[in-house]
């Protein structure tokens, strides 16, 4: 008796736990905050012009499949994508926010004219972001230096698969890429462990053409956004996300970080977290 009870309590637990979980509260704040504005694009909605919305909800909704069209389904689609892409802009802004008030003497000025040479009237805009090569390669830099996590490119072989040098992948093996160590390879980054704000505004190691890429740019040594078919496809808007930041605190603030700081990084599991306690200094400047 005292055996199946325990058996019951146990088969019940997960559903208790489901029941009483974080994200069951967030799903609900979630769906309470988006089912209207959700219902009125499945009824058709149109915005202030008359026209369809241009914005990600309605994204959402015209890519879903039709028997997904529903408010669970895309409260779920827009919670997913709140997952990509906050806590990841988050810690490279982060990240490169200390790079920026560690050495603000060797940044500041420079990254701060070009973002003045490149306003018009004064304002940021989107042509603006579109020529910031220095502020570019920064952000570029902080991404390579610390948001490298353990692993990247995880997957999951759902059959085998055999490289041309042979080497055979079993199904069902877990797989990434060691992003940390191709980020700081010699044979690729000069002083791969020493973070140069510049690098990529510089050549290529050995060549005299200029490094290619961008911030956005994936490649095989660089990842923080992943690579090939299933990188990262909102890196666009990250990267111009985290250039308007920058350029707005260049613009507004001094920086730098408390006195006898340093940021102390740790990983939790395979991915790499900005220290959370550190402060950073901030004066504002006369516009
Ligand atoms: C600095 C900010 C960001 C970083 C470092 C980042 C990084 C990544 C990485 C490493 C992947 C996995 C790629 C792979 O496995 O091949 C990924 C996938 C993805 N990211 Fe981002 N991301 C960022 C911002 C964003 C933003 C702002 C959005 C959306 C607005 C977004 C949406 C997505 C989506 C939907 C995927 C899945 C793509 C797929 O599986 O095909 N990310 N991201």
């Amino acid at each position: 008796m005292k055996d199946s009870s325990k058996m019951q309590l146990i088969m019940l637990e997960p559903s208790i736990v489901i029941k009483f979980a974080p994200v069951t509260r967030y799903r609900w704040a979630a769906t309470k905050y988006l089912k209207q504005i959700i219902q009125d694009r499945l009824d058709g909605k149109l915005d202030e012009n008359g026209e369809k919305y241009e914005d990600l909800i309605q994204w959402l909704v015209d890519a879903a499949p039709p028997i997904e069209r529903t408010i669970p389904q895309l409260v779920e689609r827009i919670m997913a994508l709140n997952v990509a892409s906050i806590h990841t802009t988050t810690m490279t802004f982060t990240a490169a926010l200390y790079n920026l008030a560690m050495e603000p003497e060797k940044y500041i000025p420079i990254l701060r004219a070009e973002v003045l040479g490149g306003c018009a009237d004064g304002q940021i805009t989107v042509e603006t972001l579109a020529d910031l090569p220095k502020l570019d390669s920064f952000l570029r830099e902080a991404g390579r230096f610390n948001n490298a996590g353990l692993l990247s490119l995880q997957r999951n072989a759902i059959k085998p698969f055999t490289f041309s040098d042979g080497t055979v992948i079993p199904a069902g093996a877990k797989i990434g890429c060691p992003n940390l160590f191709l980020q700081r390879d010699p044979s690729i980054y000069d002083n791969p462990e020493q973070f140069d704000g510049f690098r990529f505004v510089r050549q290529e190691k050995g060549s005299t053409q200029p490094l290619k890429g961008s911030m956005v740019t994936t490649d095989a040594a660089y990842q923080l956004f992943g690579h090939g078919k299933h990188a990262c496809p909102g890196r666009f808007f990250a990267a111009n996300e985290m250039k308007m930041m920058l350029a707005t605190l260049l613009l507004r603030y001094d920086m730098k970080l408390a006195p006898g700081t340093r940021p102390e990084p740790f990983f939790i599991g395979t991915i790499s977290m900005p220290d959370t306690k550190l402060k950073v200094l901030v004066k504002s400047r006369d516009l």
